[in-house]
């Protein structure tokens, strides 16, 4: 793992409840390389969410600095450093229309503009958790859960990101349907050859087993990475 690129750096990242001035999260420093499989553990309101969405850059965190592929990432830089650096939530959201028309619409965005819907990509990904081209045409409003969950981690994996910070992605499915998001991510990994990265918040201690190859723990705020 020593020898492996590092892909993102924080240093000392805080995040202060504005209402209330309390620290929801103290000081977090940690390094993500290629191939990392973290798993994020925690009890329940330790701040494992606050973390992950500071780490995206979707909240600003209030101190601290976070480095990717060696660059400091600056204001001007955080709308494509979120394409690299996704996060993805435990209840997704679709917009109304077809699967294939969600998948399309990160494109009709001003920071994919250099960017073409690849219906080649969609259809590897597809052939990788045994779903037929047939479910790009069905509307988002019949999707189960789990699907649902799938169609938001194409639009994001079809955009190519380099490091995922799943939050509880499969908390609110069943085993079945677990396991496909557990084996799409899989195959995401492999495909890149072990050069992506990721951080799974889960509860589920055999999901932790199953995707974990590493373990970083949340308590009261604090940050402990490294533990076996
Ligand atoms: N936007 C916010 N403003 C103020 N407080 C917040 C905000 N978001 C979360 N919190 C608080 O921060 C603390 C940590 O919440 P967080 O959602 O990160 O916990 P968690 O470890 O992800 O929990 P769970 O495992 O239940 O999802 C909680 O006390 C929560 O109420």
């Amino acid at each position: 793992m020593d020898n492996k690129k590092i892909l993102l750096k924080a240093e000392n990242l805080c995040r202060i409840d504005p209402v209330n001035k309390v620290k929801l999260v103290k000081s977090a420093s940690c390094m993500i390389h290629q191939g990392d499989r973290i798993v994020l553990s925690g009890s329940s309101g330790s701040g494992k969410s606050v973390f992950c969405r500071m780490l995206a850059l979707l909240d600003q965190p209030d101190q601290g600095s976070i480095t990717f592929n060696g660059q400091l990432v600056r204001q001007a830089d955080i709308p494509h450093y979120r394409s690299a650096v996704a996060y993805i939530r435990q209840r997704p959201v679709l917009l109304r229309g077809t699967v294939q028309e969600n998948l399309m619409f990160p494109f009709a965005l001003h920071i994919n503009r250099e960017r073409r819907f690849n219906p080649e990509k969609i259809a590897r990904f597809l052939a990788m958790i045994d779903k037929p081209d047939t479910f790009l045409q069905k509307n988002a409003a019949d999707l189960s859960g789990g699907e649902r969950q799938l169609v938001c981690l194409l639009r994001v994996l079809q955009l190519d990101p380099v490091i995922l910070l799943l939050d509880e992605p499969t908390s609110a499915l069943d085993m079945d349907m677990a396991m496909q998001v557990e084996l799409l991510i899989n195959k995401w990994m492999q495909l890149h050859d072990e050069t992506r990265a990721y951080v799974w918040i889960s509860h589920d201690e055999q999901q932790k087993k199953r995707v974990g190859q590493q373990v970083w723990h949340m308590n009261a705020g604090v940050l402990t990475t490294g533990v076996a």
